[in-house]
């Protein structure tokens, strides 16, 4: 029956493949008496020693495919077997009541699942789902069933689940599985981020609509709109193929740009750097052909905890990503929490006009605690790569001569400890506020970059909140308001001999980039999957004929006249 359903967009691509149902088997032992305990302990340190053996190739095909870092949760898998709060206590239930393993692993494990479940940290209820994969598997080894029948798939199918554990994505047999739906799951869960390390589609959140797939239906799913079609009819079917061949085509043009530099058709280069905030983005940046990361979003780190992350914590993350990009730039903003990211566990007032208020380097400066923490980390951290710090938020001078007295504090003090850094980090800021781009002439003598933060400039210029709807309309990155104001940013830091590069979105807007080359823009950061597209485009533009171009647009009075414009112009550039 056709069938049109919806789901969450977790990880890009079309899928067109019959249906794969994985049924999830609720499985309560019962409770029996054992005559020999000491014997039914050992079968269950057999059963325990079989899943560690597991879990142990699974570790080392995950780190051949992905890398170590992603590998990493099968450590905690790992170590989950070595828990002795759990392991002794089920031989411990089963020696001492002569109860049956499967009893006693099944009662033991769910009372920490039900306990977790509970707790309000996303993290720890993570853990609930870690030890749930983990004990089940020990549970399939002693009873014989088996969990492996998901790498032992030949035939081409997309794979319709109630959740996938990260276990089970990682022994996916890609050369079969085309593709992934979960009934429940968010961007975020393991499998989502898993699915997009792989590159294979994958919907999660579909809801209990996919219980109703039969196993052998053809199932269309285009993931990167979060749409299944179940059983789809012959011409509807014959128009997703035509899409499908269209995306793989231009996937395989695209792929041809990866190690590529970026320059445009006269010989201008440019960099293109990725947008990340988590360090599973970093891999995703470097697949996709990213010369640096222009904007490590560090509040990422602050959030979906219960505290603040430490020192230590944090200099691990930034040395992860400095290590893992070999001396490529890597900018580090500094924490950006306020306006519509929230840390609950810091009990800051309620603002009336949060992304007006004490958001970002406000925040920091009021905070100098938490400011230093961070500073000391990047410090720390900076002879692992090629570090940059940016300061996001600036309004007036004073913030970022504070900001950098503070820094240099902080680098004194690791001197003195003799802690070794590098020997130079390039220090710059964000352009977000108005003020500090009418002012960047100003700010230029003080920093070593700037990068235009055109979310937060548009909003701000447009008095237009970013997050709301009903006045989307007023939020024009082509708006010549907004043009002139990059276009003085850009020549305040070229008198200056500094460079300056943009981190908003608009740095991936193909509609944008012709005039932003023109006006030359040398760092364009952007999210991971918008780099390819945007060399290719770069290419076939020829920079100083856009920088007449950008002149000429810049004379105009709309957005949409601007937009027409170099559509127009981009025609005559194929
Ligand atoms: C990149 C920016 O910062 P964020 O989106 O994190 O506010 C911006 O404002 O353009
Ligand atoms: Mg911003």
């Amino acid at each position: 029956m056709n069938q049109l359903l919806k789901g969450i967009a977790a990880s890009p691509g079309l899928a067109i493949a019959k249906a794969f149902v994985l049924k999830s088997e609720e499985y309560t032992p019962v409770q029996t008496t054992v005559g020999n305990p000491e014997l039914e302990a050992e079968r269950f340190m057999n059963a325990v020693n079989q899943a560690r053996a597991e879990l142990e190739q699974i570790r080392a095909s995950t780190e051949e495919k992905l890398g170590a870092h992603e590998a990493q949760i099968f450590e905690g898998h790992l170590l989950i077997l070595e828990d002795p709060d759990l392991i002794d206590v089920i031989v411990d239930r089963i020696k001492t009541e002569s109860v049956n393993a499967e009893f006693a692993l099944y009662e033991v494990s769910q009372s920490f699942i039900d306990m977790l479940n509970q707790m309000e940290d996303e993290l720890l209820r993570g853990r609930a789902v870690d030890i749930q994969d983990v004990t089940g598997r020990v549970m399939n080894r002693l009873r014989g069933t088996d969990s492996g029948n998901l790498s032992q798939m030949t035939e081409p199918c997309i794979i319709i689940a109630e959740d996938l554990t990260p276990s089970d994505t990682a022994q996916l047999n890609l050369q079969a599985v085309q593709g992934f739906i979960t009934e429940i799951g968010s961007r975020t869960s393991h499998s989502a981020i898993m699915a997009r390390s792989l590159d294979i589609p994958a919907i999660v959140g579909a809801g209990a609509g996919i219980r109703n797939i039969q196993p052998g239906t053809m199932v269309v799913m285009d993931a990167s709109e979060g749409v299944i079609v179940v059983d789809p009819g012959v011409d509807e079917l014959a128009g997703y193929q035509e899409k499908k061949r269209e995306y793989d085509r231009r996937k395989s043009v695209l792929a041809q740009w990866v190690n590529r530099t970026t320059a445009s058709k006269d010989g201008k280069l440019v960099e293109l750097a990725a947008n990340i905030g988590k360090l599973e983005d970093v891999q995703k940046a470097l697949d996709n052909g990213a010369e640096g990361i222009g904007l490590f979003r560090t509040e990422f780190l602050y959030m979906g905890r219960s505290q603040l992350p430490t020192e230590d914590e944090q200099f691990n993350s930034y040395k992860y990503v400095l290590e893992k990009m070999e001396g490529k730039p890597v900018v580090i903003r500094t924490l950006d929490i306020g306006g519509d990211k929230e840390l609950p566990y810091m009990d800051l007032p309620k603002e009336s006009n949060p992304f007006l208020g004490q958001r970002a380097l406000r925040l920091c400066l009021d905070r100098p605690d938490l400011f230093r923490t961070q500073l000391r980390a990047l410090l720390r951290a900076s002879r692992y790569g090629n570090l940059k710090i940016m300061f996001p938020m600036i309004a007036v001078l004073d913030e970022l001569l504070e900001a950098k007295r503070i820094l240099q504090e902080e680098k004194q003090k690791l001197a003195a400890e003799g802690v070794e850094l590098a020997e130079r980090i390039e220090v710059g800021m964000m352009i977000e506020v108005p003020a500090a781009a009418i002012s960047a002439h100003v700010f230029a003598k003080e920093v070593d970059f700037f990068s235009i933060g055109t979310n937060d400039l548009i909003q701000y210029t447009m008095a237009a909140d970013r997050m709301n709807e009903t006045v989307s309309y007023l939020y024009q990155p082509c708006h010549p308001s907004i043009l002139l104001l990059i276009r003085m940013v850009i020549d305040a830091a070229k008198q200056e001999g500094k460079w300056v590069g943009m981190c908003g979105e608009m740095a991936g807007d193909e509609t944008a980039i012709p005039l932003l080359l023109g006006m030359g823009l040398y760092e364009f950061s952007m999210s991971a999957g918008s780099i390819l597209p945007a060399r290719e485009l770069i290419a076939r533009l020829s920079q100083s004929e856009w920088s007449g171009l950008a002149e000429q647009a810049l004379t105009m009075h709309g957005q949409q006249e601007i937009q027409a414009f170099v559509q127009n112009n981009k025609k005559g550039e194929q």
